[in-house]
């Protein structure tokens, strides 16, 4: 049985990655989004995800709950360790990710797919503003992470969402399901 594809959506906070994620889960409903755990109060908004507290999170990643974690906006994010099943069993999972867990994600998978997510930084700014779920000093500081570089031996996918959002989802859709001929 092939290996699954791990699909690592990645990119700076606004632009536009959960959308894409959605309406790519649309288009292909074989596709399994992964459901984080995140220490976030469970009514943030945005994603479905598993609001954890930090005890809880720290006690699940001792005992290796998470394939993958990390922390970023004062967070800590966790990617369920049963998504070896789905990959296991040949299904793709598609996650959103940190860029600094890119290297880790290389050496946990046997099929790394990345779409790099990017955007005018001005669209950005707008984006995370009208979204309305940081304070302007959190916007600020998610602005201003930058990216390790991109690991060997993944495949990379540049999409670059300043436009119609559809535009992107059918980028995405022609790289990860490149039509036969
Ligand atoms: N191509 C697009 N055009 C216009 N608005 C978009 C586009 N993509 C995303 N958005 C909007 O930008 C905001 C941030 O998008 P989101 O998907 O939450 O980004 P991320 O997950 O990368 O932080 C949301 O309000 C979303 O509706
Ligand atoms: O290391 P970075 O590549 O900067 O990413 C840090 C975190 O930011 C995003 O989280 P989250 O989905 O909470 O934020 P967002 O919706 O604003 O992108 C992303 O999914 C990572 O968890």
């Amino acid at each position: 049985m092939t290996q699954g594809r791990f699909i690592a959506v990645v990119g700076p906070s606004g632009v536009g990655k959960d959308s894409l994620m959605d309406a790519l889960c649309r288009a292909r409903p074989d596709l399994r989004r992964v459901r984080r755990a995140i220490t976030r109060a469970p009514e943030a908004g945005g994603e479905d995800y598993e609001a954890v507290s930090a005890e809880a999170f720290v006690r699940r990643a001792k005992a290796g709950a998470f394939v993958l974690h990390w922390q970023a906006h004062g967070l800590s994010y966790g990617i369920p360790a049963e998504i070896r099943d789905d990959l296991d069993a040949g299904r793709d999972v598609l996650a959103n990710l940190s860029r600094g867990k890119l290297e880790d994600a290389a050496a946990a998978f046997a099929r790394v797919h990345v779409l790099v997510i990017s955007a005018d930084p001005e669209v950005l700014a707008d984006r995370l503003s009208a979204r309305g779920r940081e304070t302007p000093e959190d916007i600020a500081a998610r602005l201003a992470r930058t990216a390790p570089p991109m690991p060997q031996g993944v495949r990379v996918t540049q999409i670059d969402n300043s436009g119609a959002l559809g535009a992107s989802v059918s980028a995405a859709l022609a790289a990860l399901y490149p039509a036969r001929v």
